[in-house]
């Protein structure tokens, strides 16, 4: 790596911490930055989401912290060692699914395990353990090829913890899941944080690491668009909205719109209602649902329904990036209070 000492100093109190990552590819059309002088706090202990759209550069953060690829420039810790320096000093205790792992397909879950773990001298009375952390003991005995892609993922997942390592760091674990395999990959990474490890998780599906994440980085094009608890980013990042049912809905929105307020009609006739965007660079307006009751009933529009939507992670990450392309991305990254001590993550 070159130009390693250009980055801040940093600090001590992460399971990993990034500062100034910056990674361009060579490709025939030219150079492809695909990280850009990206900072990564991910706190010790709980779930941490790493989001951001394809091709925004997480695979690429993720291979750089496990010394696949080198880095331009920038500096990376891991519990307080410099990677990939040092990383043989502290590679056993991290655990990574960077691609899917090969199993042989004619023999049980438990044998791929005892063969892997006899091959990285865990030790095979390991393998029940980890297979337990991974909800497969009663499936052990089959083989893998009959196992779901569920449980092809827990499996891969048993892997890593063969070495009862302190990170986790799994990349899209739930590609090409269905909903029941989500569920299941999330209770396990759930788990696993209740349990005193780090998870550090990436994911182009915001919505879905909100339900399990404590904390979370978002990046988009290789930048650091937001990071921090997720509970105060949903209630700082982005305006609530409320859902409006009323008579007359053509006029509501017409008056609503008239007091300042920003309406999208839905195709069931009811109204999403927020306050209008804030100018550059301003951080959204306080929103009391009054100002919709009582312009409507002024013009003898009654509401019937009034429901408060929660924002999720994906409308944050829609309204940073909208902020981004009115250059008024000043965000200040939310910051972290001290990190939380392992096993002290949100449970969700
Ligand atoms: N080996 C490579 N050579 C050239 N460009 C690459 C290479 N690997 C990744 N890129 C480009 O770098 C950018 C970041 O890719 P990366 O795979 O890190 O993103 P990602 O957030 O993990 O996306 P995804 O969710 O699709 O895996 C993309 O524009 C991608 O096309």
């Amino acid at each position: 790596m070159t130009d390693m000492t250009a980055a801040a100093e940093p600090s001590t109190t992460y399971a990993v911490e990034a500062l100034g990552l910056r990674k361009t590819y060579r490709t025939r059309g030219g150079r492809q930055v695909a990280v850009a002088d990206l900072d990564l706090r991910v706190p010790a202990g709980g779930v941490h989401g790493f989001l951001g759209p394809n091709g925004s550069g997480k695979t690429t953060t993720i291979r750089m912290l496990l010394g696949l690829i080198s880095a331009d420039s920038g500096r990376m810790r891991v519990f307080d060692t410099e990677v990939p320096h040092h990383l043989p000093s502290v590679v056993d205790r991290i655990g990574a699914i960077v691609e899917q792992p090969k199993f042989f397909p004619a023999f049980s879950g438990k044998k791929n395990l005892e063969l892997l773990a006899q091959a990285i001298g865990a030790g095979s009375g390991q393998v029940g353990r980890v297979l337990d952390e991974v909800g497969l003991t009663e499936r052990a005995r089959s083989k893998y090829r009959t196992y779901s892609l569920g449980m092809k993922q827990r499996l891969a997942i048993a892997a890593t913890l063969l070495k009862d390592p302190e990170l986790l760091i799994f990349d899209e674990p739930t590609n090409g899941l269905d909903p029941a395999g989500i569920h299941e990959i999330r209770a396990t990474m759930r788990g696993l944080a209740d349990r005193g490890k780090t998870v550090l998780v990436s994911s182009h599906i915001l919505s879905e690491v909100q339900l399990v994440a404590d904390t979370v980085t978002i990046i988009g094009r290789g930048r650091l668009l937001a990071e921090g608890p997720v509970a105060e980013l949903l209630s700082r990042g982005a305006p609530a909205s409320f859902r409006v049912v009323v008579a007359e809905p053509g006029r509501a929105a017409a008056v609503l719109t008239a007091g300042g307020l920003a309406v999208e009609p839905s195709p069931d006739q009811s109204l999403m209602v927020r306050p209008a965007p804030a100018g550059p660079g301003l951080p959204p307006t306080p929103f009391d649902p009054a100002r919709i009751t009582e312009a409507l009933a002024r013009e003898g529009l009654y509401v019937r329904e009034l429901v408060p939507i929660r924002p999720d992670l994906e409308q944050v990450f829609l309204s940073l990036t909208a902020e981004e392309h009115l250059g008024a991305h000043s965000t200040a990254p939310i910051a972290y209070g001290p990190p939380p001590g392992p096993g002290q993550g949100g449970a969700r």
